[in-house]
C-alpha cells in the first residue's frame, strides 16, 4: 500500500484587471474616437441614425467593430464580447468579421435550432472562426480518406471499445503513477500545468502510440509543439491570413515537426517485427494510410486535451475546496478498490483492477462532480454556419452562409435555470435543475453533435482524480504559499 503524501496545490490567479481595462479601451471607445477625429455634428448625426436604425423594429441589433476587420474582440476576449453583447442587445445580435456576418443567439428557441437543425454546419463554424486544429493540408500534405468528422468519429469509436480500454487502463495508471512520483512526498504543483500534462500523457497513450507515450521527453516535445500550434491561431492569423506573422510560421513549422515525429514512428514499425497493441496499431489494422493515421493522432490531441485538462484541474480544485464532496468522492473510489483490487500492489495497480464498465457507469459521485465542474467552467460560444436556406431564430432571419455563435454561459449561467449559477453545487442535479428547460445542460454537447470523446474524457478525469484523492493529502495555496479558502474565478476569456 502506498504511503500518504502531502502536496500543496499552487493555483494561478487570473489577471482580471487586464481584461477590465481592455473592455473600456477597445470595443466601445474606439468607434467613438474615430467619429471624433472625423469631427463635427454631421458625424454625430450619422452615428445617431445608425444607432437608432439598428434598434428599429425588425432590424437585428448590431455590435459595431473596427473598420475593415470587424469585431476583433470576438477573438481576443470572446466570452466577454458575447456576454456583454447579450446583456446590452438581447438574445440575438450580429457583428461582422471581415466580410462575414456572425450572429450570436441565446435562449431556449435558439438552442433547438442551433444544436438540432441539420443545416447548422459544425465543421465550417469552427474551421473559419477558430482555425486552431492543425490539418495536413496546412503543410501541403493530403490525407487519403480522412476528409470529414464522420471518419474521425468512427475511429474514435474503435479506440474507445471496451476491450481497448481494458488493455490501456493499466498503462494509463502506470503513466499517472510515474508522473506523480516526480512530485515526491511533499511539495507544491500548479494543477493548470501538471494536470494538463497528465492529460497529454493519457491522450497520447490512448490515442497515438506507445513509442511516444513511453518516453516523457518525447511527450514533452509533443506538448510543446501542441502549444506552438495553439498559439499560432491568434486573432491575426484567423482574420488576416495573408499577413506574414511569426505565429503563423511557428504553427506551420510545429505542424510539420509533429507530422514528422509521428511519421518516424509509423515508418519504424514497418522495419521491425515487434507486435503492438496501441491506437496506432488499431489505425493500421483498420487500413488507414500513413497520412490518415497521422491526421487522426493529431486531431485527437486537439479535440480532447484543452477541455479535459481544464475540467480535471478545476474539478481537483473544487473537490479540495469542498470537504464534504471530497470525502464522498474518495469513499466512492475506495469502495471500488476494496471490491475489485484482489491482487494488491501499489494504489495505481489496485485502481487498474477496477473494470472499465465501473469507471463508465458506476461512479455517480465523480460523475455529478464532473458534470457540475463543466457547467460552471464551460461558458464560451459554440460555433456553426448556416449551410441551408434562410431560417428564423428569435424572430430574426438567419441568412444562408451566416455564422452563428451560441454562448454556453447563456444556459449554464442562467439564474432562472441554475439558481446562484457560479456556486459549485453538485446537488443541483438531484433537484433536477438541468431539466427545467429543454437542453439546459450543454456540457457534452447535444442534438446533432454530442461529444464523441465523452466516455474517454470521463475516464481520464476520473483516473487522475482517483489516484490523486486516494494518495495525497492536499491543500490549496497561492503563489506566496498562503492557504486559499476561496477559489478565484476562472479566466473565461483565455482561449
Ligand atoms: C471534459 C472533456 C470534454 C468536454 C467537456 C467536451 C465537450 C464537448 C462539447 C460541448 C461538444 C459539442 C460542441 C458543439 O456542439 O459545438 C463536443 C464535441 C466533440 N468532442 Fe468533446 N469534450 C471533451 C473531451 C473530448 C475528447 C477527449 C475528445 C476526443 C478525443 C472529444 C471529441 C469531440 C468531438 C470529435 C466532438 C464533435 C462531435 C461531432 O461533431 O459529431 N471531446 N465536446
Amino acid at each position: 500500500m502506498d504511503i500518504y503524501r502531502r502536496v500543496k496545490l499552487n493555483i494561478r490567479i487570473p489577471q482580471f484587471s487586464k481584461y477590465a481595462m481592455f473592455t473600456l479601451g477597445h470595443e466601445s471607445i474606439q468607434p467613438q474616437s474615430i467619429l471624433r477625429i472625423a469631427s463635427g455634428a454631421l458625424c454625430c448625426l450619422v452615428a445617431l441614425v445608425l444607432f437608432l436604425s439598428s434598434r428599429s423594429a425588425g432590424a437585428m441589433p448590431r455590435k459595431r467593430g473596427l473598420p475593415y476587420v470587424g469585431s476583433w474582440t470576438f477573438f481576443t476576449a470572446r466570452h466577454r464580447f458575447v456576454t456583454e453583447g447579450i446583456k446590452k442587445l438581447g438574445n440575438i445580435f450580429t457583428f461582422n468579421v471581415l466580410q462575414d456576418q456572425v450572429i450570436v443567439v441565446a435562449g431556449e428557441e435558439a438552442r433547438q435550432v442551433f444544436f438540432g437543425h441539420k443545416e447548422m454546419n459544425f465543421v465550417e463554424g469552427y474551421k473559419v472562426l477558430l482555425a486552431d486544429s492543425p490539418v495536413l493540408q496546412d503543410i501541403n500534405i493530403k490525407p487519403d480518406a480522412f476528409n470529414d468528422m464522420n471518419h474521425f468519429n468512427k475511429r474514435l469509436t474503435s479506440m474507445f471499445r471496451r476491450e481497448r480500454i481494458s488493455a490501456v487502463l493499466p498503462l494509463m495508471f502506470q503513466d499517472l503513477d510515474r508522473f506523480m512520483e516526480r512530485w515526491g512526498t511533499i511539495g507544491t504543483f500548479n494543477p493548470h500545468e501538471d494536470v494538463y500534462n497528465m492529460v497529454f500523457q493519457l491522450t497520447i497513450r490512448a490515442m497515438s502510440c506507445n513509442e511516444i507515450a513511453d518516453d516523457f521527453d518525447v511527450v514533452s516535445k509533443v506538448t510543446q509543439l501542441y502549444w506552438n500550434i495553439e498559439e499560432g491561431s491568434s486573432a491575426t492569423t484567423v482574420l488576416l491570413p495573408w499577413l506574414p506573422s511569426k505565429a503563423r510560421t511557428l504553427k506551420k513549422e510545429s505542424t510539420t515537426a509533429l507530422y514528422l515525429l509521428f511519421k518516424d514512428v509509423y515508418d519504424a514499425r514497418f522495419s521491425s517485427d515487434k507486435v503492438h497493441s496501441d491506437a496506432l496499431q488499431v489505425l493500421i489494422d483498420e487500413g488507414d494510410s500513413v497520412n490518415d493515421a497521422i491526421q487522426f493522432m493529431m486531431s485527437s490531441l486537439f479535440a480532447g486535451i484543452v477541455n479535459t485538462g481544464i475540467m480535471s484541474a478545476w474539478m481537483m480544485l473544487y473537490l479540495l475546496n469542498n470537504p464534504t464532496w471530497k470525502a464522498k468522492a474518495t469513499e466512492e473510489i475506495r469502495s471500488f478498490i476494496a471490491k475489485y483490487a484482489k491482487s494488491g500492489g501499489s494504489l495505481a495497480d489496485q485502481l487498474a483492477q477496477v473494470p472499465p464498465g465501473v469507471w463508465d457507469e458506476e461512479m455517480p459521485v465523480l460523475d455529478v462532480c464532473l458534470r457540475e465542474t463543466i457547467r460552471v467552467i464551460m461558458s464560451g460560444p459554440a460555433l456553426r454556419r448556416n449551410f441551408g436556406d434562410d431560417i428564423v431564430i428569435n424572430g430574426h432571419k438567419i441568412p444562408r452562409g451566416a455564422f452563428l455563435a451560441f454562448p454556453m454561459a447563456s444556459a449554464h449561467h442562467d439564474p432562472n435555470i441554475y439558481p446562484d449559477p457560479f456556486k459549485w453545487d453538485p446537488d443541483r442535479y438531484a433537484r433536477n435543475e438541468d431539466k427545467k428547460e429543454h437542453w439546459a445542460y450543454l456540457g457534452w454537447g447535444t442534438g446533432r453533435h454530442p461529444c464523441s470523446g465523452m466516455r474517454f474524457a470521463k475516464l481520464e478525469v476520473k483516473t487522475i482524480l482517483a489516484l490523486f484523492l486516494t494518495r495525497y493529502e492536499a491543500e490549496i495555496v497561492d503563489e506566496s504559499g498562503s492557504k486559499v479558502s476561496e477559489l478565484p474565478s476562472p479566466d473565461r476569456n483565455s482561449r
